[in-house]
């Protein structure tokens, strides 16, 4: 995993990235916490290419090379595409009795074949997570990926999740303490807020 060294960002006159480094821990988690617009985000979409630096930052070619998956802050499915079909988007090569296995652990079995755009709020976030997860990828990353699930289901999907990021590389932004433990995050990471 490269050192992501000297990251700037400024949109307009705001700065929000300023000579910000990070190493990220293979093969674990490392999570991302801060106040509302220290640039979390941000961060997460330029790592991800998403969103371009100011200029090249340390790390950014072989952080550009990998092959990536995320779960955003909003769920980004396919709203008229069922919870099947978005899934196996990612990853095609699963078959759907494994899918349905995964969507059980999760309390999403029985929906296979609903469109996304029937679902509950909270239904979409596991299927986003769901998607995220299964895919094949060297890095994963997950912006809030809990926000907006009921606090039983909370506990299942982090359990299940901190399950299924074992042994993989993943940066994690979350606002809850409990999560990063629960997460068993390698490392917290706190940013500061430039204003
Ligand atoms: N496309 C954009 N254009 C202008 N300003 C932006 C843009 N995207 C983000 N910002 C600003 O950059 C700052 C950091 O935003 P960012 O979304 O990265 O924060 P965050 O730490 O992820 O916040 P939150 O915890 O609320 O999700 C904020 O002040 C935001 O208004």
């Amino acid at each position: 995993m490269p050192d992501i060294t000297d990251i700037n960002k400024t949109y307009g006159e705001h700065r929000v990235l300023e000579h910000f480094s990070l190493h990220i821990e293979e093969g674990r988690t490392t999570c991302i916490m801060g106040r509302s617009g220290c640039g979390k985000t941000t961060l997460l979409r330029i790592l991800m290419g998403l969103e371009q630096a100011d200029e090249d930052f340390g790390g950014s070619r072989e952080m550009a090379a990998m092959k990536k998956s995320a779960v955003f802050q909003e769920d980004r499915l396919c709203e008229n595409l069922s919870v099947m079909a978005n899934i196996r988007l990612t990853c095609p090569d699963r078959t759907k009795a494994q899918i349905q296995e995964e969507m059980r652990e999760v309390d999403l079995e029985g929906c296979a074949g609903q469109p996304v755009h029937e679902l509950s709020g909270g239904m979409k976030r596991r299927v986003a997570l769901l998607r995220a997860l299964l895919a094949p990828g060297d890095i994963l990353f997950l912006d809030e990926p809990f926000k907006g699930l009921d606090e039983e289901t909370r506990q299942k999907v982090i359990a299940y999740t901190a399950r299924k990021c074992q042994g993989r590389t993943v940066l994690f932004v979350t606002h809850d303490e409990r999560e990063a433990g629960l997460m068993k995050a390698a490392a917290v990471i706190s940013m500061e807020a430039l204003c």
